[in-house]
């Protein structure tokens, strides 16, 4: 994973819990606190019943039970502030908890929209949504729990020794004497499944990935009659998951239960040494019953710190995995925003390789300057680089070598911010999100007013189909836009464009899946609103640019031929060959609509 290479010297898995709980910090202090008074309070009642037996056995028959009753209600209430003290504790931890959960998901939003494009696509969906869904979910028990009730479940154990030291030495060393043994068996867990996290976490991501890809190809898996194969392939992925989870839960059964098991006897040694002590006058029952009950308090806290150890394992592999995203390399940008006086854009001997490997490199020295306001076509054959320039431009990736200025400043010297204020980027992927469309037009400015929006919805030949929708404007566009055809997605597209009024405009193929009409429609409307912007259009359909200031061919990532449409008609041998297939395209689709309409005439 080429961010993980990239991550800085790590920090221990501790300082980076920590960051963490930034803003949260002292709520969780305050939860630990509470937590500790809980747990003292909760050994408290052993005392006061020890107390009350203690009485009770030296009066027996003049017992004083005013006395006695006193210690039966200070054992009640020290029962009290443990439960409210607790009850608070973890209320506070889990505020804290949801509160570094909802800032580790931004944090990482954040990351993704600062990286560059490649780095985030590398990564799987399967793997984005089980590091923001799951990984930062399952950081919720060791933060809402671990912390807070860890540090009592560790002092209390702590405790009950002392006290039980000032009973008889020899009972509470005792009490531990199942711990070695146990301490071996938790040794022998975490060295069995600890090298099992990494697998656990890659067939997790791949069923998770398989599962995404199943139902996002279920229309061409239906249209091909693969439903079988892909099945196949999807099943297999839970099965394997499955057989995963069930061996590697098989290799730590056996150390597993047994540390449960031998973890909290603490009676094993109690019982019968404070039997014998107490047989030989050296413990009076009443010290025994107490012996007996604090060995018993560190049972829950043994068996707490056990199932902690296996979430701390958990939590480690969780925190490390998260760091890798949040270490993300970003683009470097300047914190000021950058003095443009002009927007004319210039690539100068621009090199760019997706890998950053010189042999993948796709555009090899690359020389174009679309001066402000002017209008810049780029065809080409497909593969050819042109959707890679516009990409560049709006700085989804840094060049590997060369400069793009906007106004003669690098773009590197421009805040993200302020870059994509600047340009308007209407892509092929006209991705809706789920909200309602007038929601997903604002998206090109979200201080527009709903008549704007409405309007920008018009210029874009939109408000036709939108009003035949079932909520109109406030119908949601479905997940990624899929209630909508591919050409009422573009015009959306478009109007977001139009909304955002920025000064360099980029369309790639942007109405390509329009139809005629409605595009001739746009077309105009585009020329009105781009007027004195700096406008860049990729297009195949070459009727569509030949108002153009310049068409630049792209080949391979070179450019083969830049003018005007006749300059480039006598100049350029590629242009002149896309013209007469485009023109050629265009007589044959006339003349078989002709026949089309003659045979309906015929019927
Ligand atoms: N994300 C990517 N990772 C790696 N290579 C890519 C990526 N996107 C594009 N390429 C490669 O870069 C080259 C240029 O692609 P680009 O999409 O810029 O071409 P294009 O001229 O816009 O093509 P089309 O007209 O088909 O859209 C192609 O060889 C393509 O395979």
């Amino acid at each position: 994973m080429g961010n993980r290479k990239t991550s800085e010297k790590k920090d221990s898995w501790l300082k980076v819990l920590l960051g963490y709980t930034e803003g949260s910090g002292q709520r969780l202090g305050i939860s630990v606190v509470l937590s500790v008074i809980s747990i003292i309070s909760g050994l408290m009642p052993y005392y006061c019943i020890y107390r009350g037996i203690d009485l009770y056995i030296r009066n027996l028959n003049q017992a004083p039970m005013q006395e006695i009753l006193k210690w039966c209600l200070y054992a009640l209430l020290f029962y009290t502030i443990k439960i409210v003290s607790f009850s608070a504790s973890t209320w506070i931890s889990h505020i804290a908890a949801y509160h570094i959960l909802e800032g580790l998901r931004l944090r990482l939003t954040d990351r993704f929209l600062k990286a560059p494009l490649g780095d985030v696509e590398g990564h799987s969906i399967g793997e984005i949504k089980s590091i923001m869904v799951e990984k930062i979910e399952n950081m919720e028990p060791p933060i809402a729990h671990m912390i807070p009730e860890g540090s009592g479940h560790i002092l209390l154990p702590v405790i009950s020794f002392i006290a039980l030291l000032t009973l008889d030495w020899r009972i509470a060393l005792a009490s531990l004497v199942t711990v070695p043994l146990s301490l071996v068996f938790m040794t022998l867990t975490m060295i069995i499944s600890g090298k099992s996290f990494t697998q656990y976490d890659e067939s997790n991501a791949h069923m998770n990935s398989t599962i995404v890809e199943y139902i996002e190809g279920i229309e061409v898996i239906k249209a091909f009659g693969r439903a079988g194969t892909s099945y196949e392939k999807y099943a297999k992925a839970i099965l394997d998951y499955k057989k995963f989870v069930v061996k590697w839960l098989s290799s730590t059964w056996i150390t597993m239960k047994m540390t449960f098991a031998l973890f909290p006897s603490t009676l094993l040694g109690t019982l019968p040494v404070g039997l014998y002590l107490t047989m030989h006058g050296q413990l009076t029952i009443s010290q025994l019953v107490l012996a007996v009950m604090l060995s018993m308090s560190m049972v829950t806290s043994f068996a707490k710190i056990e199932v902690f150890s296996e979430n701390l394992r958990e939590m480690q592999y969780n925190i490390e995995r998260i760091q890798d995203f949040l270490t993300m390399k970003e683009l470097p940008e300047p914190s000021v925003y950058a003095n443009i006086n002009s927007y004319d854009v210039k690539l100068e001997n621009v090199h760019f390789s997706y890998t950053g490997e010189e042999k993948d490199e796709v555009m090899h020295g690359i020389d174009l300057t679309m001066p402000a306001g002017s209008f810049t076509a780029l065809v080409g054959p497909s593969g050819g680089g042109k959707s890679t320039v516009a990409r560049l431009i709006s700085r989804f990736w840094d060049v590997t070598s060369g400069s793009i200025t906007i106004g003669g400043v690098n773009i590197k010297e421009i805040p993200l911010s302020q870059l994509s204020e600047m340009v308007s980027f209407v892509t092929q992927d006209n991705f809706l999100f789920r909200c309602s469309i007038l929601e997903n037009i604002r998206l090109g400015n979200p201080t527009a007013s709903d008549e704007e929006v409405r309007e920008a919805a018009k210029k874009a030949c939109c408000q036709e189909f939108i009003e035949k929708l079932p909520q109109g404007y406030d119908t949601p566009a479905g997940e990624a836009g899929k209630r909508l055809s591919g050409g009422e997605k573009q015009r959306i597209a478009i109007a977001r464009m139009i909304l955002k009024n920025a000064p360099i405009i980029i369309l790639d193929e942007a109405t390509a899946l329009t139809d005629p009409e409605n595009e001739n429609k746009i077309q105009k409307s585009i020329e009105k609103l781009t007027k004195g912007k700096t406008l860049l259009v990729i297009a195949h359909r070459l009727s569509t640019i030949t108002d153009a200031d310049k068409i630049v061919v792209l080949k391979n990532g070179c450019i083969e031929g830049a003018g005007t449409q006749e300059e480039l008609l006598q100049n350029c041998q590629l242009y002149q060959r896309m013209w007469q297939a485009h023109v050629g395209a265009r007589h044959w689709a006339v003349g078989s609509q002709k026949e089309g309409e003659d045979s309906c005439l015929a019927l």
